[in-house]
């Protein structure tokens, strides 16, 4: 019970995921997103947390700048764990993790919008499918400084060993994901990265995201 959207498309939007939000950027937002999806970003996701992170009208108002450009572009725009904010700006779709509001009862509230769930071990990614999600982030793959309270590296193992236990899901690695380390994810199984930090500290956003779907050509 996944939503409309084919595991085909979802590839696709999966190949170079950029995730985002104000206290990433060393500039604008809004420019670092068009800089993104000029450099060929696949999809991009509103992750709005941690210290300074702006909340309320601020937040929303980032949120509505940020999918407007999506729109622009063709490209879906996701929304990290406010399932709230995601229907109220008619988002494309949520992505939760493991200690978020339940993916079923996410599933349950957007139809047939887009459903993310961050997985880290195979039964997780199986109860991930049951619950209708129609993709799996999986890590952090290597180290982070992005995520504060991240679970243990797992290398690319974790993707190596779901897809031998025949998970079919579409999978897309986090975690401290460079340029130089995509293709090692992707040869382990996933269909794309999901990248903060390579991209959004980089001198040259659109450069580097060009640089990772060059990556994805295989
Ligand atoms: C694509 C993708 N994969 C995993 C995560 C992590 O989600 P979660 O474990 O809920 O942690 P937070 O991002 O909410 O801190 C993600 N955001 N995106
Ligand atoms: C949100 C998230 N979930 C697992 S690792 C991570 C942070 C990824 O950021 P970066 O690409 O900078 O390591
Ligand atoms: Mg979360």
């Amino acid at each position: 019970m996944s939503g409309s959207i084919s595991p085909e498309q979802m590839r696709q939007y999966l190949r170079m995921y950029l995730v985002i939000g104000s206290v990433n950027c060393r500039e604008k937002p809004l420019c670092v997103v068009e800089e993104a999806l000029r450099g060929g970003a696949t999809m991009i996701q509103f992750r709005e947390k941690g210290p300074g992170a702006l909340t309320g009208e601020a937040k929303l108002a980032l949120a509505l700048e940020l999918q407007a450009a999506c729109r622009r572009a063709g490209v879906p725009f996701i929304v990290n764990d406010d399932v709230e904010l995601a229907a109220r700006i008619g988002a494309d779709g949520v992505h939760v993790g493991q200690d978020d509001e339940s993916a079923a009862a996410v599933r349950k509230r957007i139809g047939n919008r887009i459903l993310g769930v961050s997985a880290h071990t195979v039964k997780e990614a199986r109860t991930a499918l049951a619950h209708g999600a129609d993709y799996i982030g999986v890590g952090p793959i290597y180290p982070t400084l992005s995520k504060d309270d991240a679970r243990p590296v797992q290398g690319t193992r974790m993707i190596q060993e779901m897809r031998e236990q025949g998970i079919k899901l579409p999978i897309v690695g986090i975690g401290g994901i460079t340029t130089s380390r995509a293709a090692e994810v992707v040869r382990a199984g996933a269909d794309g990265v999901a990248v903060i930090s390579a991209v959004t500290q980089s001198d040259n956003v659109r450069e580097a995201v060009q640089s990772f779907v060059n990556q994805m050509v295989q």
